[in-house]
């Protein structure tokens, strides 16, 4: 690799804080303290010009960062994994990977964000992006060019449409067909407590840590895990030349949230099972992996070992759906998700409002959407609320 600083460090090498280790690598703090350390400091002292210390500058690396980089390659199964500034940064650096004339298969629902980014890619940058159904692994095989493609792009489930792409198959069929291609999976909405997509054969996972991985909507950062070396090699050279890496405060406070994820997540995806059913019983369109009702539910069960806890649901009629979203007390009106805090929107009003409204048409991104992500509080006040709303807004309503 060209112009790697001299204290890149392979996986292997990566140094952690940790006081009672023998491991050479770790980090030697005389106070014994039992949460990482915040490393708030730019630049690390060296003994001599050309005498090496572990760190010496927070941009290329900084304990406090490897150590929740450390425990975020554990719970992906990854080989290594980096956290940088926001989920769109995340997608940033792997999009680095692919040059111009170079060609990305990507899923037809994305996130907004994701899409205005593979837009701009492919406005700018000379780098086609296909959408296709992700659903579907013979729509993602007939766009796939053996020379021109480089990335295939999988939400599951999507954002906010919920649909499932069946990632081990595709895998398989990606690595047969289009052996140059890697495998990419915005794992957000499962967080690697319930979807394992390097385990199902994914070269890349990422994540918004802004999402789940904290879990309290009090920071951005994005996620990345890679499954071999050689990847991360390639990752890590992007995020040092870039400067994207995860700020000292952010890591320790993404550090702090991942030690919660799975009794969050239990609470959020207990609760948002209640709710659906609740919706569904009532005669709404509910989009969740957890419901019998999904096209995908059998398949979504061989993938992760849960439901989460984002759903959405269609009322047929924009401004009834605007006068729901605007009447639930508990529920607040917010873009993101993964918060302990249940949340509300209109994703074409807020989360996919940079979508062209030509473009939401064709991909059916119903105007009308509801988009709920379920928090921790008592689901009994949860569903209270939103039937409330619901029967404000002229439906009538069994509990
Ligand atoms: C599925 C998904 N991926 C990526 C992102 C981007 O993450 P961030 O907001 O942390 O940049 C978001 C939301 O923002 C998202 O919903
Ligand atoms: N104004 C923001 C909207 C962020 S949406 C955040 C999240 N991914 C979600 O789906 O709610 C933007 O345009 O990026």
């Amino acid at each position: 690799m060209p112009n790697q600083p001299k204290r890149y460090r392979p996986a292997t090498e990566l140094v952690f804080v940790d006081s009672f280790s023998d491991d050479p690598n770790a980090v030697n703090d005389p106070y014994h303290a039992s949460s990482v350390p915040i490393y708030q400091t730019a630049t690390f002292k060296q003994t001599s010009a050309s005498g090496s210390g572990q760190y010496d500058y927070s941009r290329s690396g900084n304990p406090t960062r490897s150590a929740v980089e450390i425990h975020l390659a554990k719970i992906m199964n990854a080989e290594r994994a980096f956290v940088v500034s926001s989920g769109m940064s995340a997608l940033d650096v792997i999009t680095r990977l692919v040059g111009a004339g170079e060609e990305i298969v990507a899923g037809d629902d994305l996130y907004g964000g994701t899409n205005r980014l593979l837009t701009y890619l492919s406005t700018y940058m000379n780098v086609k992006t296909h959408n296709v159904d992700t659903t579907s692994v013979s729509a993602v095989e007939a766009k796939l060019d053996p020379f021109k493609t480089k990335l295939v792009l999988l939400e599951t489930p999507t954002n906010p449409k919920i649909k499932i792409a069946d990632i081990k198959s595709i895998a398989e069929m990606v690595k047969a067909k289009c052996p140059n291609a890697l495998v990419v999976v915005d794992n957000t909405m499962m967080s690697p407590y319930l979807q394992k997509t390097l385990d199902l054969g994914a070269h890349i996972e990422y994540h918004s840590g802004t999402k789940y991985l904290s879990g309290h909507h009090d920071l951005m950062a994005g996620v990345i895990g890679v499954c071999s070396q050689e990847i991360a090699d390639r990752i890590y050279h992007v995020i040092n030349a870039t400067g994207c890496g995860l700020s000292p405060f952010d890591s320790w406070l993404l550090f702090r949230g991942v030690k919660t994820l799975a009794v969050r997540i239990e609470k959020q995806q207990t609760n948002a099972m209640l709710v659906a059913n609740f919706l569904e019983a009532n005669g709404f369109k509910v989009h969740f992996p957890g419901l019998a009702s999904h096209p995908q539910y059998e398949l979504h069960k061989t993938l992760s070992s849960g439901p989460g806890a984002v759903l959405s649901f269609e009322t047929g009629d924009i401004a009834a759906s605007e006068r729901i979203v605007e009447t639930t007390k508990l529920w607040a009106i917010s873009v993101s998700f993964g918060c302990v805090n249940s949340l509300i929107s209109m994703p074409c009003r807020m989360s996919h409002a940079s979508i062209p409204a030509e473009i939401r048409l064709q991909r059916d991104l119903k105007e009308d959407l509801i988009r709920l992500c379920v928090g921790i509080e008592d689901p009994t006040d949860l569903i209270e609320d939103l039937s409330n709303a619901l029967v404000f807004a002229g439906y009538s309503i069994k509990n």
